[in-house]
């Protein structure tokens, strides 16, 4: 694995890639080669920690609203899966676009279905060797509702482009008080390079901003969505989560956390890292080998896909003893000083690994910041309970389901 991902030569994506060309073409994650270097540099100072540092906040603001669905909610045992999509979703939306999107309004609504369409018959495609064939599969009734769905995503998108360059003015990139005290999504960023630099064109920001809602807010959300079962499952870790979420901010949850304090809480980190152990929202991960690569087991050649399966390499028990049982002393420096580092990649490694990882780590701090100061979390469904499906992310088949029990009438 770290011969395939730890070095510059292997950078281009699996075959199975092409099933997302039509949806993000080249960007990020797709692209190959000179675009890919290129656009890396572009996008590597959308997640500089100034940038973050104002993310949080709209975690924060995110996070209340789904306290607030919840508390609202007249049953307290609620499928978690449809309210956590669209809490990572708006939050992206957010960071990304600069912009609220309701999706209970025509806009949000549809937005949101052909996201989910796509992901649906990308799915479906996977699933089927003989739609693997781009000529069968462009005829089939499939293949045509993905190009209703992509145009109809594709505008959204330009139409989001456009209207935030129509009001847009260029800034300077250096890193000093003003650049810190504007907001910037990743938007801004990409009309900046557009505009200032001439480094990238509209269809362009346009693979990069579908490629960061694809790749950002349904591997946040599986993310929580598991984490959210086993908080509620293990008790005892749960009620070391609060406390040490309690002991740095107190017990009332209008008291936000910020992105210094996110950074301290040791334990729930340890938390997450155990539940993305578990359950990796990329499974697994694919390369195309430019050059024959020697191993001990023999060699691979060059031009062949090979195929790195995350889950099973972070439940393999000669690594993980007892891989079955959730264990967040796993990650304690101690225990994890002597583990190769290649046997825990939720976010993989190597030049190539997520550009979203700080991100994602801080919304998912943030999320439980404020849900174990408002809830107690209590199980319903288990991990025995849950059917693990793998479409463009693992997800749980049949949802999520919890009860939360407000803390006030508990203590
Ligand atoms: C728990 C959440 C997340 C997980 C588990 C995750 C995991 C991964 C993995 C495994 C890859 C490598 C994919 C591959 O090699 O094919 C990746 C790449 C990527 N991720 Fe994430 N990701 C998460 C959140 C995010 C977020 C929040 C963003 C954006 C804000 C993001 C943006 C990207 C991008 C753009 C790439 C492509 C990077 C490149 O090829 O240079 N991810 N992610």
């Amino acid at each position: 694995i770290e011969l395939v991902i730890s070095q510059t030569k292997h950078l281009e994506k699996a075959t199975m890639y092409k099933f997302l060309h039509g949806w993000l073409r080249e960007g990020l994650l797709t692209s190959k080669g000179d675009k890919w270097q290129k656009r890396r540099k572009i996008l590597t100072p959308a997640f500089h920690f100034s940038i973050l540092l104002e993310f949080v906040d709209v975690f924060n603001k995110e996070c209340e609203h789904f306290c607030k669905q919840i508390m609202e909610s007249k049953d307290k045992v609620i499928d978690i899966v449809p309210i956590i999509e669209n809490f990572t979703l708006s939050t992206m939306i957010e960071t990304s676009l600069g912009k609220n999107l309701d999706f209970h309004s025509n806009e949000g609504s549809q937005y949101k279905n052909i996201l989910v369409q796509l992901d649906r018959l990308i799915f479906m495609r996977f699933m089927n060797f003989y739609y693997w064939m781009d000529g069968l599969f462009r005829f089939s009734k499939l293949g045509q509702s993905e190009r209703k769905y992509l145009k109809a995503l594709h505008a959204f998108t330009v139409g989001f482009i456009r209207k935030r360059e129509s009001s847009f003015q260029t800034f300077d990139e250096k890193f000093n008080e003003s650049y810190v005290k504007r907001k910037h999504p990743l938007l801004d960023i990409l009309l900046n390079a557009k505009i200032k630099h001439g480094s990238i064109d509209e269809d362009g920001i346009r693979e990069e901003v579908d490629t960061f809602v694809f790749e950002g807010h349904d591997t946040t959300a599986q993310c929580l969505n598991f984490t959210t079962m086993l908080m509620a499952c293990h008790k005892e870790y749960q009620e070391e989560a609060r406390q040490e979420i309690t002991n740095l901010l107190g017990p009332n949850p209008d008291h936000k956390p910020t992105y210094a304090d996110l950074q301290k809480l040791h334990f729930l980190e340890r938390f997450i890292k155990e539940s993305l152990r578990l359950y990796p929202p990329v499974p697994f991960i694919g390369r195309k080998t430019s050059e024959d690569i020697p191993t001990k087991f023999g060699t691979i050649p060059k031009g062949v896909d090979v195929h790195l399966l995350i889950l099973d390499i972070q439940r393999n028990p000669k690594v993980w003893p007892n891989p079955e049982v959730f264990d967040p002393s796993r990650h304690l420096p101690e225990n994890s000083k002597n583990r190769n580092s290649y046997a825990f990649i939720p976010f993989s490694a190597g030049p190539r690994n997520c550009i979203g990882q700080r991100y994602a780590m801080l919304e998912i701090k943030a999320f439980f910041c404020e849900t174990l100061r408002r809830f107690v979390l209590e199980p319903i469904d288990r991990p025995e309970d849950i059917v693990l499906i793998q479409s463009l992310v693992l997800r749980p088949r049949d949802g999520i389901k919890v009860k939360f029990s407000p803390l006030e009438n508990i203590n």
